[in-house]
């Protein structure tokens, strides 16, 4: 079997009340075991404070573990990172503002060693007609492209994403996933943490749930929603069916009827999701009993 491209072995982070709280120490993550292989495209979904940066973190050697172990590609994240193997877009990090979009391109890929690279990720990250723009001029979406491109300079075997599309509009959202999804077609494997549920949803082929600092599902994504999001069927009623407060209910009542000789029964009509899912999973043991 080839190399994981990670493997976290009961992966333990611990931090220090904050000072004057005397209260114990927080445990964000909390004895995780998780294997990706290559070419996966994993979401990190959690609500705030479930852990998800402290392991991405991890993941990229910017912070010790307390316990347990991560490998990239089996060595330590800081290998993998200075191999060039794993590169990441997070949600801190600064870009020089008075750099255009090409130069701050060109320093980095300097830095790697890879200025033949220049060209190529300004084009998949979308900035060929950015390029020759000041970075203070950017909207907060087009920086987080930048970003990206930033992250694909050392043709990384891994990338990480922190809250990848934040700032981006629907379509800029849409190319960012297009690109991504193109990527992982040639085999680069994808890790990424997000609030937004329907990109794991869309995006993602696994999805690991996590909250206080745990993982709480870790399936193909279409597998969690079916599990706890519920199955649903969905339909679009014909147009006179659907009044403004709503479906008409002797029309559904009508499509009982029929539906029943099919052996269909409690037809209802709602929505499966991953949402459902995550509430589900995340809620703390006392919102699960209200
Ligand atoms: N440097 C730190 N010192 C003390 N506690 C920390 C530190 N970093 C994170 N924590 C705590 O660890 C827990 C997990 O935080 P983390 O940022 O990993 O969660 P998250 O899932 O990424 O949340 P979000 O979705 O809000 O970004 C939280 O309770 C947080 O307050």
């Amino acid at each position: 079997m080839s190399t994981p491209a990670v493997r976290m072995n009961a992966l333990t982070k611990t931090f220090a009340a904050p000072v004057g709280s005397h209260g114990p120490p927080v445990k964000a993550v909390d004895a995780v075991d998780l294997t990706i292989r290559p070419g996966e495209v994993v979401a990190f979904l959690g609500p705030n404070g479930a852990g998800k940066t402290t392991t991405v973190d991890m993941l990229l050697g910017l912070t010790e573990p307390t316990s347990g172990s991560v490998e990239v590609y089996g060595v330590s994240p800081r290998r993998a990172v200075a191999a060039g193997r794993v590169s990441a877009v997070l949600q801190t990090g600064g870009l020089l503002p008075d750099f255009t979009v090409r130069e701050t391109v060109r320093a980095v890929a300097a830095l790697h060693g890879r200025p033949d690279r220049v060209d190529h990720v300004l084009e998949r990250a979308g900035l060929g007609e950015l390029a020759g723009r000041l970075v203070q001029a950017c909207s907060g979406g087009e920086q987080q492209r930048l970003k990206f491109a930033l992250a694909l300079v050392p043709d990384p075997d891994l990338v990480v994403l922190d809250e990848p599309t934040t700032g981006m509009d629907v379509g800029a959202r849409r190319d960012f996933w297009d690109t991504m999804r193109a990527d992982a077609a040639a085999g680069r494997t994808i890790v990424f943490a997000t609030h937004y549920l329907a990109e794991a949803d869309e995006f993602a082929d696994r999805t690991v749930l996590m909250a206080r600092g745990r993982i709480v599902a870790d399936a193909p994504t279409v597998e969690v929603r079916a599990a706890y999001g519920g199955r649903s069927v969905t339909f679009r009623p014909p147009p006179e069916a659907v009044h403004p407060e709503g479906v008409d209910p002797a029309w559904l009542e009508q499509v009982r009827d029929r539906l029943a000789p099919l052996g269909v029964t409690d037809l209802d009509v709602s929505s499966a999701s991953l949402e459902a899912a995550f509430l589900a999973l995340t809620a703390t043991p006392e919102e699960a009993l209200r």
